[in-house]
């Protein structure tokens, strides 16, 4: 872990950007590689898919859409007790992302003229659920609950089939939770690039949400256009606020449980102590020994950890503003006065019991999140991404004989005569 003493000053936006550096490694390379893969899912269709499967996941897959039974054995292998689990933390997203549901309105502006917004679903949306390194249906449901939530009647899932040509049975029976029938055993790139253009047996979808690795959010972005993209997402981070009154082998086990997901993974911890600082990176190098996932994480922390040495908790909050952190922890005494400090942040996790984990699984919000430093800017997954809306806007004949010498000063005004003349026609009748 890199250590860095924030001077009394503070450091400027670009300094912390340069310090923390975490491009989503969107290179030229794999933009000609992922652009080739797209050109041939758009010509070849279902053959392209199954020679990109066969190439890029090694299995041979005459049939890619995942059948009914497939599922039924999934949800029978899974067992009843993480079958309660999943429906569980499912009521618990959708109870959560209920509150993001906007409703349609319209009033009376002025005499005669009425305007509003209906909000609609988007009618198809593609959700992609990464299946490399490890199977996620939390995402699943993260993913796709919301869609529900918004009323989108159709959704169809992407994810990488493994080995055995078959999708891992906990992201079957995830889907199965969420009520998603539509799935296919497609990843990477070429599962992006079936969902945007379709094929002979798959429908293109409106909209591509969900995580993935460099060559799915590659793909994501040079699809973009044909399809609407709900972000880019890079490699999952973390970020602690902490001092002395933290237990510092909570910290470093939290700080880990995000470095196991890519070995680009980011951890940062930002404390105004020094000597709890060194306890926790102490009892991270012990802790990461004792997990399975070693080599990931070791990775991630010899390449992206970062310690920022603060004054004061002010200098903490302004360092992660900058950051922009993904997951934000705060494990100070009387956490929630921080929250007029945080303007940047993916998810905010307070206290010492919101341990970051019970976010990615069970309390209800969304954990595809904003990462890299785009937190500034962007959102959490939500409603909000499955639903789009148009205004309405409905005029009397009496508003609209007041109004129309004005629209025609505007139109003339623009040189644009067919619409002046669009207001004339009318007030000459
Ligand atoms: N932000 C979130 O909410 C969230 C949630 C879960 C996972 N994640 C992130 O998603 C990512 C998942 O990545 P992953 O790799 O495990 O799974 P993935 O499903 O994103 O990618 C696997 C696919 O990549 C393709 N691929 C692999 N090597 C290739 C190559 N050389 N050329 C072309 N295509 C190739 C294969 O088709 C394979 O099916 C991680 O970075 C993880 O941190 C983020
Ligand atoms: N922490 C990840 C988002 O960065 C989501 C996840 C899925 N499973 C476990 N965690
Ligand atoms: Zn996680």
């Amino acid at each position: 872990m890199e250590w860095i003493e924030v001077p009394e000053k503070g450091l400027t936006l670009r300094e912390v950007r340069t310090m923390t550096n975490r491009n989503v490694n969107l290179s030229d390379d794999l933009e000609k590689s992922v652009s080739a893969i797209l050109a041939q899912v758009k010509e070849g269709g279902d053959e392209a898919i199954r020679a990109l499967t066969k190439k890029f996941d090694g299995v041979d897959l005459t049939d890619f859409r995942v059948s009914e039974s497939e599922i039924e054995e999934a949800v029978k292998a899974v067992g009843p007790e993480f079958l309660a689990v999943l429906k569980e933390a499912k009521g618990n997203i959708e109870a959560f992302h209920r509150e993001q549901v906007r409703k349609s309105w319209s009033k009376t502006f002025r005499d005669g003229v009425e305007l509003g917004e209906r909000f609609l679903p988007i009618q198809r949306v593609g959700v992609y659920v990464p299946g490399g390194r490890a199977a996620y249906p939390s995402t699943v449901l993260m993913d796709t609950v919301p869609a529900m939530v918004a009323g989108c009647p159709s959704v169809a899932m992407a994810t990488p089939p493994g080995k055995d040509g078959k999708v891992n049975p906990n992201i079957l029976a995830a889907a199965y939770v969420a009520g998603v029938k539509e799935i296919y055993k497609v990843g990477g790139a070429q599962g992006i690039g079936m969902l945007a253009y379709g094929t002979e047996t798959v429908e293109p979808v409106f909209k591509i949400v969900g995580p993935g690795n460099a060559f799915v959010a590659m793909a994501k972005r040079l699809v973009f256009g044909t399809v609407g993209i709900d972000m880019i997402a890079g490699p999952s981070e973390v970020c602690c606020v902490a001092d002395g009154s933290a237990n510092p082998k909570w910290i470093a086990a939290d700080l880990l449980s995000q470095a196991e997901h890519d070995p680009r993974a980011a951890v940062f911890l930002i404390t105004p102590d020094k000597d709890f600082g060194l306890a926790v990176q102490k009892e991270m190098e012990k802790q990461m020994k004792e997990l399975s996932r070693y080599e990931i994480m070791k990775s991630s922390v010899d390449q992206y950890a970062k310690a920022f040495l603060c004054k004061d908790a002010e200098q903490c909050f302004d360092i992660v503003n900058k950051i922009a952190p993904e997951h934000l922890e705060v494990e100070l005494p009387d956490p929630k006065k921080y929250l007029p400090l945080i303007y940047n942040a993916g998810a905010i996790f307070l206290g010492k019991y919101t341990s970051e984990p019970i976010g990615d699984y069970m309390a209800g919000p969304n954990h595809t999140l904003p990462t890299s430093g785009t937190a500034a800017f962007s959102s959490p997954l939500g409603v909000y991404d499955f639903v789009k809306h148009s205004s309405v806007e409905c005029y009397s004949e009496e508003a609209f004989r007041k109004i129309s010498k004005k629209v025609q000063l505007f139109a003339k005004a623009e040189g644009l005569t067919a619409h002046a003349h669009a207001m004339e026609v009318r007030d000459e009748d």
